[in-house]
């Protein structure tokens, strides 16, 4: 029976102690399983794409022991790993996952079998398959899976910059610790940068030394050695915060704790995009941060080349601002866990926002509470989430299908948390 979670209108409220970053915790242990010593990386949570990455860090030889209750995964490089078989490493839904380890796990003298479930197969993977071609790599290409069979090699490596920025940071891994020295020519503007910075600064933790000339160019010298890095702690999720943060903008009363003012996610940029309505951000009374509603908020123009995954809940802001709103330079969301232009369109559109899709972006006349409806989360986390905070804000029910499920990719507590806010606990 599929999981069908009902919403009641109701303004959020209490303190949220923001779970750390899916996209630094997926770098860390990449890098960690690839260094000689051991780590404890502390406060992870174990999503399902970060149970995949820690899955597959595994099959390819590294020895990882998590702990759910003190958050840690510690990590050791297994001092005797040969293979004879070929390696099967099960992505689940995650883009990063799949990405991140497709040019790590060659070279390994076995082909590498990667699986993918829900559309990750369907996600974009022509740069990758180019470059196999043309450096006489094979794979062969199923529908839910890759088989790849080779060895990577030094030298020039050209990618798209407007597919997936998971493509240079996978090389980026891969391509310091083989002999001869690499680089990366990215063609056109390169999308969602911050992401790329989140890569470089991670290597830079474990020693690995990363060129970066103006994001068109990477140099990347050969034969570098991750170098032990005893402890890392995870920071706070801006991407996951922006939902609490938005629940605040449209008249709830959250405190988001632990964000790292001065973090390089690029969706910190959401606080900039709050204010930009002219909703404001203050200082919660717990040292957190809280967005606070305000009389005159109006439609505003979202370029989102850098921040994909604020889309469907910038969407939500933009749908109780008074006047039009406008999401630009989207195009790249058609290629998430679901057609993010498609499904935000849809979705806002069944509870009665006025949102056309457009080729590239979303255009949302925005109201002042929306309609209650029944409406499907794509299997889809942000989407999921993304319509539970517009259910604050309507004028009945609001019934989300596949809702419970989808979180789990990114926000396996995310329920729990909100149905706490939900509960009016005193604050
Ligand atoms: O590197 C990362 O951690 C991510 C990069 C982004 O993908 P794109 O580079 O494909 O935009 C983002 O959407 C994804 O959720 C996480
Ligand atoms: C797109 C996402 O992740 P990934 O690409 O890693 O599947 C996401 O978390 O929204």
């Amino acid at each position: 029976m599929e999981d069908v979670k009902k919403i009641q209108p109701n303004m959020l409220k209490g303190i949220v102690s923001v779970p750390p970053s899916k996209s630094v915790a997926h770098r860390a242990i990449i890098a960690a399983s690839l260094s000689g010593g051991e780590c404890t990386i502390e406060n992870v949570a174990v999503s399902k794409d970060i149970e995949a990455t820690i899955e597959c860090m595994r099959a390819l030889g590294a020895k990882c022991s998590v702990n759910t209750k003190s958050m840690t995964v510690s990590v050791t490089k297994k001092k005797t790993y040969k293979v004879k078989n070929m390696i099967t490493l099960d992505c689940g839904e995650s883009g990063s996952t799949l990405r991140f380890l497709m040019p790590i796990a060659l070279g390994k003298g076995v082909p590498v079998k990667f699986v993918g479930h829900g559309r990750l197969m369907q996600r974009p993977q022509t740069p990758y398959l180019n470059i196999f071609r043309e450096k006489g790599i094979k794979y062969e290409l199923g529908t839910d899976y890759i088989i790849i069979d080779g060895s990577l090699k030094s030298g020039s490596y050209g990618l798209p910059g407007n597919v997936s920025s998971q493509f240079i940071t996978g090389l980026l891994f891969a391509l310091p610790i083989i002999d001869g020295d690499s680089e990366i020519i990215v063609s056109g503007e390169l999308e969602s940068k911050g992401y790329v910075d989140l890569t470089i600064d991670m290597l830079s933790k474990f020693g690995i030394e990363i060129e970066n000339y103006k994001y068109k160019l990477f140099k990347i010298k050969g034969g570098q050695k991750y170098k032990g890095c005893n402890e890392l702690k995870i920071e706070a999720d801006y991407s996951q915060a922006a939902f609490f943060l938005v629940a605040d903008a449209i008249g709830c009363n959250v405190e988001c704790l632990n964000l790292n003012p001065n973090s390089l996610q690029g969706d910190r940029e959401i606080l900039d995009i709050i204010k930009n309505t002219g909703a404001r951000i203050v200082k919660g009374p717990n040292g957190g941060i809280m967005a606070k509603k305000t009389a005159v908020m109006h439609g505003i123009t979202v370029d989102a080349k850098n921040i994909p995954d604020l889309v469907p809940i910038v969407a939500v802001l933009c749908s109780f601002c008074s006047g039009e709103s406008r999401i630009i330079n989207a195009g790249r969301l058609r290629h998430k866990e679901s057609d993010r232009l498609r499904s935000t369109a849809t979705e806002l559109g069944r509870l009665g926002v006025g949102i056309v899709e457009e080729r590239d972006g979303l255009k949302i006349i925005g109201r002042d509470l929306v309609e209650g409806n029944v409406c499907s989360s794509w299997n889809d986390h942000r989407i999921a989430m993304a319509l539970s905070i517009a259910a604050c804000r309507a004028e009945g029910c609001i019934e989300i299908t596949g809702a419970e499920k989808a979180v789990t990719k990114s926000y396996p507590d995310f329920y729990k948390v909100y149905d706490r806010l939900a509960g009016n606990e005193t604050y």
